[in-house]
């Protein structure tokens, strides 16, 4: 697989996958710069330096979070490769043969980092995706109290976002992928430990990406192997033109809903640990036309939903698509 070096302001130079498409770099800016506001406004990702939004837990590593995340079970995925792609385990009757592409496990975490620290290179490659809830030790919850929680209502208000649902903590090692797939909700993304690297496409690109059928387990991600695209298959993915982030401690991406990403814990930047901050999008107050790309990638889900609830069978559903659009819209 083809690398190119890389470096985030002039730090030590690390190693980038490279892909078929190419790659632009998303703005990197303080969170004074004005112009933060205007990307945000107009749900284009950024990355923000200097929010202090996870300051409190900068020090966080394997060692700190074994003593103190306390001895409740936690999500961790288990995956042969070191790709974690999700599924939605309730759809999976709706496919013939689905084969689940990862295993998920519970367990404490000591027991999570004791495998990271004995794991051999044949071992199945681990990734904690837990919620942050009441169930971890005191030091945690002061941390997680800690975080500039001014800052970040205060750009929930002004970009009239709807309610904070869910902070993700991930913490997984170098090389992990969570390949292409888009999420309905806000998220600002905040790197404490190790540097990922977010490969984005706008929803405009929706036609270029191939998500997979609504009724599938894998809702909401692309079908393209970005190792391996199948131009036959996929001949619009020739035309993806992606943009890239890479974020590293202290920094927060604004990673704006419906837009697709990859995400890659970087080589050589040791154990990787992060925090998602998702919100529910706020109402819109009023159509205005031409639609945005985002809009109707939210139309032709709720037009799938219908069909496939109309149907009540998903085998129908293909043929179905194909007597509309074949030969009429094509
Ligand atoms: C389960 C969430 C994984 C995360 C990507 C990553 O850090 O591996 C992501 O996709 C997101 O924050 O939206
Ligand atoms: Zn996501």
């Amino acid at each position: 697989m083809a690398t190119r070096k890389a470096e985030i302001n002039g730090k030590r130079p690390f190693r980038l996958k490279e892909y078929t498409f190419s790659c632009e770099d998303v703005p990197r800016l303080s969170c004074t710069d004005p112009e933060v506001d205007r990307l945000i406004s107009n749900e284009q990702p950024v990355v923000i330096t200097d929010t202090n939004l996870v300051s409190s837990a900068l020090h966080w590593d394997l060692d700190y979070l074994g003593k103190n995340m306390g001895d409740g079970m936690f999500t961790v995925y288990s995956s042969h490769t070191n790709k974690f792609k999700y599924f939605d385990d309730k759809k999976g009757n709706n496919v013939k043969n689905f084969r689940e592409p990862m295993r998920h496990l519970d367990m404490t975490f000591q027991d999570f980092a004791k495998r990271l620290c004995n794991k051999k290179p044949e071992d199945e490659s681990l990734y904690m995706q837990q919620t942050l809830n009441d169930s971890v030790g005191r030091r945690i919850v002061v941390d997680f109290l800690g975080f500039n929680w001014n800052w970040i209502t205060e750009q929930q208000k002004k970009h009239n976002w709807g309610q904070l649902t869910a902070n993700l903590l991930l913490v997984g090692t170098e090389e992990n992928i969570t390949p292409s797939h888009y999420d309905e909700q806000q998220n600002f993304f905040a790197q404490i430990k190790g540097k990922k690297r977010f490969i984005l496409f706008p929803p405009s690109q929706f036609g270029c990406l191939y998500p997979y059928p609504i009724y599938h387990p894998h809702d909401r991600q692309s079908q393209v192997d970005f190792d391996d695209p199948d131009f036959e298959k996929f001949p619009e993915f020739k035309k993806a033109a992606a943009l890239e982030a890479v974020v590293g401690p202290g920094d927060v991406l604004y990673l704006p809903t419906y837009w697709w990403h990859q995400v890659e814990c970087v080589q050589g930047t040791g154990l990787n640990i992060s925090v998602t901050f998702w919100y529910k999008c706020g109402p819109t107050d009023k159509i205005e036309y031409p639609l945005k790309p985002q809009q109707k990638v939210a139309m032709m889900r709720n037009i799938e939903k219908m069909i496939n609830q109309a149907l009540n069978d998903p085998k129908e559903v293909p043929e179905f698509m194909q007597n509309m659009v074949l030969g009429r819209y094509t």
